[in-house]
């Protein structure tokens, strides 16, 4: 089946930036009453969903709401954190420190409603997405009141640093807008690597700490405190500079081959960094992600489900995506009417 291509990508009119005299005041710390909000931002792939899944689970309280924001336009991450948040609410097709801005605004309205049956609030943002664009909506006094800044979590990608930084601004704005770091992925690279990221990052961001890679559990401890010293209040510059970020979404409600799905992730070019998909299989659903050029395969903590039921969806993310053959290869995947009788 067939799906429209988002286009356009990241935000480059600069309608949307902040500069230096549109950058917020130094976050109010409002009454202890208020609601903390803390924002989870990191590049593509970075483990942003991995650690807030990790962070619920390991605070129990069962009071914590997520809003999760994808630049995909079919939702995936919401599935993913099925069963472990209060509520969590979607905001696929944009990303919200720009197209989906407004977006985020209503979302935080409408938790800050029922801010008292709940503990926390936690932001994800998108892979490109610049975390001052929802700081500023909380900066800037929208909901004063009900709602306030707690955290800016950046986790960062540790196989692939470098290559982030050196290839999206997005990237670099995360790191410098941190108030606590987590080193996502460390087991998959060596400890001396562990340990030049931690150096790079007290340089770009000294304000920032760097977490233990504890499956979210100090950060669950830290989601009501508010900052000592919000590194994104002390930022001053534009944003939005890098070329865009195209995705392509596809889903189907027939049941394809995972083996077929991932020999064609597998081959995708390297301007295809991210894909993420929820693949039907019977009952139940299996996560296949590709960051850079690893794949990886887990089997959805999602609820099961009849036969039958459930769409498979596949969001890939990318620069100078050929959105037409892509989507062309994947409508070749699904079984003809005599396969599936
Ligand atoms: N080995 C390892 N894999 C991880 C870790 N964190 C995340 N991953 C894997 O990295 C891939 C992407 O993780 P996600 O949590 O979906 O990343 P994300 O930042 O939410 O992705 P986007 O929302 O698309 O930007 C998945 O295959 C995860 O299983 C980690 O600490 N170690």
């Amino acid at each position: 089946m067939r799906m429209p291509q988002r286009t356009g990508g990241h935000d480059q009119t600069g309608e949307n930036s902040v500069t230096a005299d549109q950058a917020p005041d130094p976050v109010p710390a409002t009454g202890a009453t208020a609601l903390p909000v803390a924002i989870v931002t990191g590049f593509l792939g970075s483990g942003k969903t991995t650690f807030v899944r990790g962070l619920l689970d390991a605070g129990g309280s069962g009071r914590t709401a997520v809003i999760v924001n994808e630049l995909g336009e079919l939702g995936i991450d919401g599935a993913l954190l099925e069963g472990a948040a209060r509520s969590v609410i979607e905001l696929p097709g944009g990303c919200m420190c720009c197209e989906s801005r407004g977006d985020v605004g209503r979302a935080l309205a409408l938790l800050a409603e029922r801010a008292s049956e709940l503990d926390a609030v936690v932001v994800e943002t998108s892979g490109v997405s610049d975390p001052l664009g929802v700081a500023d909506l909380l900066a800037h006094g929208v909901f004063p009141a009900d709602l306030r800044l707690s955290q800016v979590v950046t986790v960062v990608d540790a196989e692939n640093f470098d290559r982030n930084l050196a290839d999206a601004d997005a990237a670099y704005s995360q790191i410098v807008s941190a108030d606590l770091f987590v080193v996502g992925k460390s087991d998959l690279v060596a400890p001396d690597v562990v340990t030049a990221i931690g150096e790079r990052l007290a340089v770009l961001n000294p304000h920032a700490a760097v977490l233990p890679s504890d499956g979210g559990r100090s950060a669950a401890g830290l989601l009501g405190e508010v900052a000592g010293v919000p590194a994104i209040s002390a930022r001053r510059q534009a944003v939005h500079t890098e070329p865009g970020y195209d995705s392509v979404a596809w889903e189907t409600n027939r049941e394809i081959g995972l083996d077929r799905l991932l020999a064609w992730v597998e081959a995708l070019p390297p301007n295809i960094y991210r894909v993420k998909a929820l693949v039907r299989q019977g009952r139940t659903d299996v996560a296949v992600h590709r960051v850079g050029a690893r794949v990886t395969v887990l089997a959805s903590a999602g609820a099961r489900r009849e036969p039958g039921d459930g769409r498979t969806r596949v969001v890939a993310i990318g620069r100078g995506i050929a959105a037409e053959s892509m989507r062309a290869e994947l409508d070749a995947m699904e079984p003809s009417d005599e396969e599936t009788a």
